[in-house]
């Protein structure tokens, strides 16, 4: 009988193996792939090291062997880690058969507790043609890494955007097609109309509201748009339309609690059955990696009977798009539907000296306060390092610091980060009007 059965060795599940089996837990981690999950195989740290490298005319056999590279020493990385934590690595796919049973490998495990941090997949909707040929998701796009003419992209999200900066970078023809009307749909408004004349800049042509019906062999995608029938033709047609939870199969003989797949859990992590946990992608929410290792360190602190060190919220969110994205708590529009008076203060990166020294493209960081406590309730930034500043503004949102707080460091010169203390007098004289 082992402490614990994690199911996953992606961010979430690989994080809660290693801290239970730290405090001297006994762990077994069933992982049929590679360690390091979609983040590090197949998601976060391959985009970034594209985005990283691409640019006309580039290389990608070079590239290619760039992003292995890096993809290879952080999983040795972390396989090391697992490895001194001695937590025992299964590589099958387990089945939860019990409360306290776990199938995998055509071997039974038992476990006083068993946490499924199982992730997420691509999701498919049911478009005809989605199965041809040359449509690829982001995880067949990502293994096949080749120059392409043209290549049309069904979905504006996170993996659409970013997947699209890499391949226009290259020179490749790239039309989105979202079906919404704005791009980055889940972000501040502001944010997704800069990144769309920027993305328009770049020769990526952008079209939203724009209904996809089917996809006929030669890879011509059918859709609507403005009430009239087009189509497209190109090499490559990406789906990038969300994912999904990979719960799918993954119960025999129990029925948790779930909604449209995803694991239903209380705010210790525990499903309906109390000796089943769940964390990261598979429960929900903000699909991303920090949110996924920061739920695998909590839940294994509430497993080990210890209150959490580390926080769950609020979430930052972070494209890595040029200029950057980055955004964290509440925006205007969520205090104004809330009917929580705020106020807003705003730097524009024109006057920023690191950023016309870098050559930065025109940007801005917007912070929203609390209109009575002067607390910083969230953050909007599209700017140079974007995803590096929004740690500071993350800090300041948890533990709830108001703008006279925020304006009592010392922030270096020349650095983009001395844009906070700019928006921040806007804010607090916005505040003070
Ligand atoms: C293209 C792309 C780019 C992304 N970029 C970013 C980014 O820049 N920043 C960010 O924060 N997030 C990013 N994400 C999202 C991020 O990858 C996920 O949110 C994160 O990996 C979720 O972690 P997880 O541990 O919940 O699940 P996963 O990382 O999906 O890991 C789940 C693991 O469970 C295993 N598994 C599945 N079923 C079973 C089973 N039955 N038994 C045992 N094991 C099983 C899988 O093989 C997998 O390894 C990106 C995703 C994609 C697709
Ligand atoms: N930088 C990052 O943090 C990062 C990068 C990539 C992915 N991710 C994570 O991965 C997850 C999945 O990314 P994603 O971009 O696939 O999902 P997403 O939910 O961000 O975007 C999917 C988009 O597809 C659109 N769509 C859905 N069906 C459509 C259709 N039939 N036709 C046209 N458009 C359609 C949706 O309106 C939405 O805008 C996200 O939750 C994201 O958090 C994060």
């Amino acid at each position: 009988m082992y402490d614990l059965l994690v199911l996953g060795g992606g961010p979430g599940g690989a994080a809660a193996a290693r801290r239970a089996a730290q405090a001297g837990k006994s762990v077994a981690l069933f992982e049929p792939r590679s360690i390091g999950g979609t983040c590090l195989n197949r998601g976060c740290i391959p985009t970034k090291a594209l985005l990283h490298g691409v640019g006309p005319g580039c290389d990608f056999a070079a590239l290619a062997a760039e992003k292995a590279r890096v993809v290879d020493t952080l999983r040795a990385g972390m396989e090391r880690q697992l490895a001194s934590a001695k937590v025992t690595l299964i590589p099958h796919p387990a089945t939860v058969t019990g409360a306290h049973t776990v199938a995998a490998g055509g071997v039974r495990y038992e476990g006083e507790a068993i946490l499924a941090a199982v992730g997420s997949v691509p999701a498919r909707p049911p478009i005809p043609g989605l199965d041809l040929p040359g449509v690829v998701t982001s995880d067949e796009l990502l293994e096949d890494l080749r120059p392409r003419e043209r290549m049309i992209i069904l979905g504006g999200g996170v993996i659409g955007v970013e997947l699209a900066c890499v391949w226009a970078a290259a020179g490749c023809r790239v039309t989105i097609l979202e079906a919404l009307e704005r791009i980055l749909a889940n972000l501040d408004r502001e944010l997704s109309q800069s990144l769309t004349l920027q993305l328009k800049r770049d020769g990526v042509e952008l079209l939203t509201g724009a209904h996809v019906t089917r996809i006929s062999p030669g890879l011509t995608v059918h859709f609507t748009h403005k009430g009239a029938e087009q189509t497209a033709q190109a090499e490559t047609v990406l789906a990038a339309m969300g994912r999904v939870p990979a719960t799918a199969g993954l119960f025999a003989g129990v029925e948790p609690a779930m909604e449209r797949g995803f694991l239903q859990v209380n705010e210790r992590f525990q499903t309906s059955i109390p000796s089943l946990y769940a964390i990261g992608d598979a429960i929900g929410g903000a699909m991303l990696a920090h949110k996924a290792e920061a739920e695998g360190c909590a839940a294994a602190d509430l497993l080990l009977g210890r209150a959490p060190v580390r926080g769950v919220s609020p979430v930052p969110a972070c494209v890595y798009t040029d200029p950057e994205i980055a955004q964290v708590g509440l925006t205007a529009d969520d205090c104004k539907a809330r009917g929580i008076p705020f106020a807003a203060g705003k730097c524009v990166m024109g006057g920023n000296g690191r950023t016309l020294i870098a050559g930065g493209k025109r940007g801005f960081l917007k912070l929203v306060f609390h209109a009575q406590t002067h607390a910083l309730l969230g953050a909007c930034l599209y700017c140079c390092r974007a995803t590096d500043l929004i740690s500071e503004l993350t800090l300041a949102v948890t533990l709830g610091l108001t703008a006279e707080q925020l304006l009592r460091p010392v922030r270096p010169h020349p650095t983009f980060s001395e844009a906070v203390t700019e928006a921040v007098e806007a804010g607090l004289a916005a505040l003070t009007r």
